[in-house]
């Protein structure tokens, strides 16, 4: 019989979501890993007796763009604090007339356009390859499906959630291709977030929260800040909810990830042991500690 899993369920809060009300024991922690900075202090508590970490992915205050995230050390911080799962919780905007503003999505694809980040903890010295081919945790996914039926949210399960380099909105022509690509919302952020979650053996997934049209729609020729703030608001009051309902049905001492999301380095790693660089491998402590 295996050992049962304590979980700590961890948040990566996006645009609009910034803190965690509600929890018991508040306390920011500073974080430091070997990738560097995390984008802010981590909020540690509990809910209802279940441990909770929350990082505001872009800092408190938004100070800091996608693709200037710290991907790499926001993951590692999030697992060196303890997680055993991640939640994100993202702003996107819609590719399909069915997913309008207000509506959230639980994605479990993604279309990785972005190229100018740090996409994985290995490299030189040590390489891993993982599979990525269900970037989503189903187990998660179940569970965030739950909560939003049972507070009323209206969602959809299953989705592709393209993600761009940005800062600037999509052109026409961009956005008219992804929806050809069957593509159902756009941000810029989940990528490499979900890759690294899988490289760090952290449970993923992703409630993706639709604040506009992107540029595609007849009536959206523009995607504007204003525009997206007005839903942003509405959508985290909604995402706070969410959080709420989802961490006690997440939180009761549970077996090994059924989908194997933390058991992703068991074939990986493709370095010889005496080659591995001792310096890299110091690095990987938290990320890569099972196997290593
Ligand atoms: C403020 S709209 C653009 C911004 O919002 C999304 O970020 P997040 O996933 O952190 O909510 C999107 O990807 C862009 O970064
Ligand atoms: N239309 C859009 N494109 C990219 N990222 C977004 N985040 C929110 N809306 C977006």
């Amino acid at each position: 019989m295996s050992d049962l899993i304590t979980p700590m369920i961890g948040f990566i809060g996006g645009s609009g979501v910034y803190d965690l009300d509600g929890l018991e024991d508040r306390k920011w922690v500073k974080i430091r890993t070997p990738w560097g900075d995390p984008s802010d202090e981590i909020l540690t508590g509990a809910l209802h007796g279940v441990r909770v970490a929350f990082l505001p992915r872009h800092g408190r205050g938004h100070p800091t763009p996608p693709s200037a995230l710290n991907y790499r050390a926001n993951i590692d911080a999030m697992k060196r604090i303890g997680c055993t799962e991640l939640i994100s919780l993202s702003a996107v905007g819609s590719l399909k007339e069915e997913l309008p503003p207000g509506h959230f999505v639980l994605v479990d694809q993604f279309i990785d356009r972005t190229f100018a980040r740090e996409k994985s903890f290995f490299g030189t010295g040590c390489v891993a390859h993982v599979s990525v081919a269900h970037p989503v945790c189903p187990r998660l996914g179940d569970a965030l499906e739950t909560a939003a039926k049972g507070i009323g949210i209206p969602y959809t399960r299953g989705g592709t959630y393209l993600v761009m380099e940005g800062p600037q909105f999509s052109t026409k022509a961009e956005s008219l291709l992804y929806r050809q690509w069957g593509c159902d919302v756009i941000g810029m952020t989940n990528m490499p977030e979900a890759k690294l979650a899988r490289e760090a053996e952290l449970c993923y997934a992703t409630m993706a929260m639709v604040t506009d049209f992107d540029c595609w729609h007849p009536d959206h020729d523009h995607v504007t800040v204003e525009q997206v703030v007005k839903v942003l608001f509405s959508n985290a009051d909604k995402a706070r909810a969410l959080v709420k309902s989802v961490v006690p049905a997440l939180g009761a001492p549970r077996d090994p990830c059924p989908a194997g999301c933390d058991r992703a380095l068991d074939h990986a790693l493709i370095t010889a042991p005496e080659k591995r660089d001792p310096d890299m491998l110091a690095k990987l402590d938290v990320v890569a500690r099972r196997v290593l």
